[in-house]
């Protein structure tokens, strides 16, 4: 049963999607078996120690028991785990040996390996087994000895043999809501105040980072309200997330149309929705704008255009399948060429939707404005099916149900996932000052999981297995 997820279009009915090419990130797997391990029976092939007092841990003791017992079927020893809901899980012992997170093994500081592969010899023997509290333990039969403890829920989860557990919610573990106009009625935005130490105080402000990155994972954008019209407020905001990103723009931007960089964002033209950086090898992660001023009247136009790309793939998923293949699978080249002393252009194109090794949409990359020459090693049926389907697909981004119109105002403060939400603008008149940064993707999408690890933190103990997915 392939796993569905509810679409929720803010304010629309919810749209419920089974994902048959897993376009969409579902409700996660938790991270511990959902069902108990069976005890394990005598194994002849090795002595089985198993403890019979109970585990400490209520939790453990859901999935305490687990029948592991040594085969060597594939020409080097395995572990295997028999799990009390069916699939045994065969374990390399190499692997288990590699995996090994014991601090002469794995830093617990710093969360790196400290085994190079030498020592993973491919046949590396054990010379015990133990089940006991939630745990495999291993006596390794090497030179100098080794013991190894492996969580029965590290094993659930690394299994490979079978996969028994999806490993994308690892890292972010919540749904994401897609959504179309209608997102205008109850648009996701946070406070100044919330996310600012010196006015909310340290760990207050850091829960409010954390529901404001929470929004921006969940929705795609957020807005910021109640932020002083200035420059240097609105980069002091914008480093609650995370550290700029410097690039041929500079850092933090303030920015009118005046035409001072090779770009049409510094003209008072429309921009249709697009994302920005597609022609770096790691687009921007966030773009965040603060209107700083924009006098309206006697300036005209100027807003700012919002589409949810997620929300117009899964909308192109449907209506035409093939499109989306399409757009999934045919490499794209960008560029930027409008500066003096800057030809950007990434060595590796990548499609208009990237997806992950899950085969979930995790970036749109679209931006009509700095699209290079196409068909490089393309068919000519490659050529006539991408035109289809990138009309298809910028006929629904301009769809009235995909727009999303705002005008931003000084105090309000919009932070974009530019991995995921395109931007526009309406053309306009007069002296309109835009100010803003980049962050990296990566980055702030650690600050959030670091954000994440403290609250955790606070009603658990860390441990190692969680780090390293
Ligand atoms: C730096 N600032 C945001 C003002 C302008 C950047 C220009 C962005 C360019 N059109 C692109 O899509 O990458
Ligand atoms: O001026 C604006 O509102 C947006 C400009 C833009 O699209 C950009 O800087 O990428």
């Amino acid at each position: 049963m392939l796993p569905t997820r509810i679409l929720k279009a803010a304010g629309n009915t919810a749209l419920r999607a089974r994902a048959p090419g897993r376009l969409l990130r579902n409700a996660q797997q938790p991270l511990v078996p959902s069902v108990p391990v069976r005890m394990a029976s005598q194994s002849p092939s090795v002595r089985l120690l198993h403890s019979t007092t109970p585990s400490k841990n209520k939790a453990q003791d859901a999935i305490w028991g687990a029948t592991a017992s040594l085969s060597g079927t594939s020409g080097s020893p395995q572990i295997v785990i028999n799990w009390a809901d069916g699939p045994a899980s065969t374990f390399d012992t190499q692997y288990l040996y590699d995996h090994c997170r014991c601090p002469s093994c794995f830093h617990p500081k710093t969360k790196q390996r400290l085994k190079t592969l030498g020592p993973v010899a491919s046949d590396v023997a054990v010379s015990a087994i133990e089940v006991k509290d939630g745990q495999l333990h291993v006596s390794w039969n090497t030179a100098p000895g080794h013991e190894s403890s492996f969580p029965l829920s590290f094993l659930r989860q690394a299994s490979y043999d079978p996969p028994l557990a999806d490993r994308f919610g690892l890292l972010d573990q919540t749904p994401q809501t897609f959504w179309g106009s209608t997102i205008a009625a109850k648009p996701p935005t946070v406070t100044y105040d919330s996310v600012m130490p010196n006015i909310a105080g340290e760990d207050v402000a850091e829960n409010g980072v954390l529901d404001w990155l929470n929004k921006v994972y969940e929705f795609g954008f957020c807005f910021v309200t109640g932020v002083p019209a200035t420059g240097e407020a609105t980069e002091e905001l914008i480093r609650r997330m995370g550290h700029i990103r410097e690039t041929h723009y500079g850092g933090f931007w303030d920015f009118t149309a005046d035409m001072s960089k090779g770009d049409l964002a510094y003209s008072n033209l429309a921009l249709p929705a697009h994302t920005d950086t597609a022609y770096f090898t790691d687009p921007a992660g966030l773009q965040i704008f603060h209107c700083l001023s924009h006098l309206s009247p006697p300036g005209t136009g100027g807003e700012t255009l919002l589409v949810d790309a997620f929300y117009v793939a899964s909308q192109l998923r449907e209506r035409n399948p093939e499109a989306f293949e399409t757009l999934a699978r045919l490499p794209v080249p960008f560029h930027a060429s409008g500066n003096e002393g800057t030809i950007l252009r990434p060595p590796i194109d990548q499609p208009v939707l990237r997806l992950d090794q899950h085969g979930l949409l995790a970036q749109a990359r679209w931006n009509n404005e700095d699209r290079c020459v196409l068909g490089d090693k393309w068919t000519p049926q490659d050529i006539t099916q991408w035109y289809d389907a990138a009309r298809l697909f910028e006929s629904i981004c301009t769809s009235p149900e995909a727009e999303y119109w705002v005008k931003l105002k000084p105090g309000t403060v919009v932070v974009i996932d530019n991995w995921r939400v395109m931007h526009g603008r309406a053309a306009f008149t007069g002296q309109r000052r835009m100010c803003g940064a980049y962050v990296g993707a990566d980055d702030w999408k650690s600050r959030r999981r670091a954000l994440k690890k403290v609250q955790q933190q606070k009603t658990g103990e860390d441990d190692v297995w969680r780090y390293g997915w």
